[in-house]
């Protein structure tokens, strides 16, 4: 696998808070590459240690095979690390010339491109003191792009979007990849999106990695058979404590083994099955799961390392 990025116990402190807990992480060359973690996991830590913005503790970390901080590699990456902040008496069209400048140029063609992508040509001559929380977002991403990185790093790049903007915010993301060959690294708390756009992911607790791999192998790791059946209740009294029910269906915690033998006791019961699919566990399920995060106390305390 070619990498873009290789991490080797990177550590961060800050007095007696570990943001980073000697973090290795290799980020394959190619595609959509999410890091998830709740609050406070350390994703923002590594990405502005990752652009050479602050200073690790400890460890190292080659970013397309530089070391973090080297000219020549900052060059080729883009970001927008959190809701970007821009000289609010400047218009949209002037943040870009002007942070076009500071990166040693960019054709005026190329920005007029991006202002039109992001859905900003209309307010590209309006200050960006009156923009909005998205409308930020999508600029701080046009200052990302524009000068055609081949790696680009977005903190929550949907924070504060509506729908058809997380819609397009999604396929920009998904094109980058796959019509420009540009590497996407991308943290977000939205996981139905992290599910749709990125290929691979690492779950981030405390400074550490705790879980990485492809979307697809970790939801198909927690997959379940989802049955239309009646009566649902005797289908129900067949399948005991392995069902749940949906609606109007039922989830059952079969292995692909057990399900043979089940579906024979569901029809020899009199019970009628109308449809019985596969689903795969919900990112949000493996996030839960292995943060060991309910959503309600402090962050949570499961963390073993993982070379990833
Ligand atoms: N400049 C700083 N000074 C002191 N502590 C910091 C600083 N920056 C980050 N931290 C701490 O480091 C830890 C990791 O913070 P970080 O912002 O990297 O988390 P995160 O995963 O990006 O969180 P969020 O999802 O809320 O954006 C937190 O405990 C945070 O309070």
């Amino acid at each position: 696998m070619q990498t873009v990025i290789e991490i080797r116990g990177l550590t961060k402190t800050y007095g007696t808070v570990k943001a980073l807990d000697g973090l290795t992480l290799s980020i394959p060359r190619g595609g959509v590459y999410g890091i998830l973690g709740p609050n406070g996991a350390g994703k923002s830590t590594l990405f502005r240690t990752l652009l050479g913005l602050i200073r690790p503790t400890a460890g190292e970390a080659t970013v397309m095979g530089g070391r973090i901080g080297d000219p020549a590699a900052t060059r080729r990456m883009g970001s927008m690390i959190e809701t970007p902040r821009f000289p609010p008496f400047m218009t949209a069209r002037q943040v870009l010339v002007w942070l076009g400048y500071a990166h040693g140029g960019v054709a005026s063609s190329d920005i007029e491109a991006w202002l039109k992508r992001m859905g900003l040509a209309e307010a590209a001559d309006r200050r960006v003191r009156g923009f909005s929380v998205g409308m930020l977002q999508r600029l701080g991403v046009a200052a990302a792009l524009m000068t055609k990185p081949d790696l680009v790093i977005l903190d929550e790049p949907t924070s504060g979007m509506d729908p058809p903007g997380i819609q397009e915010m999604r396929a920009l993301i998904r094109s980058l990849a796959d019509d420009d060959g540009v590497t996407v690294i991308l943290a977000s708390h939205q996981l139905q999106e992290v599910q749709r756009v990125c290929d691979r992911v690492a779950i981030f607790n405390k400074g550490k990695v705790i879980t990485e791999g492809r979307v697809s192998d970790l939801t198909a790791s927690g997959e379940r058979l989802r049955l239309s059946a009646t009566p649902l209740a005797k289908a129900m009294g067949v399948l005991g404590d392995k069902a749940t029910l949906d609606g109007d269906a039922l989830i059952a915690a079969l292995t692909r083994a057990e399900t043979p033998a089940a579906i024979r006791a569901l029809v020899e019961a009199g019970v009628d099955i109308e449809e019985a699919r596969w689903i795969g566990a919900d990112l949000e399920d493996v996030f839960m799961s292995e943060t060991g995060w309910t959503g309600v106390q402090g962050a949570p305390d499961k963390g073993t390392d993982h070379a990833g």
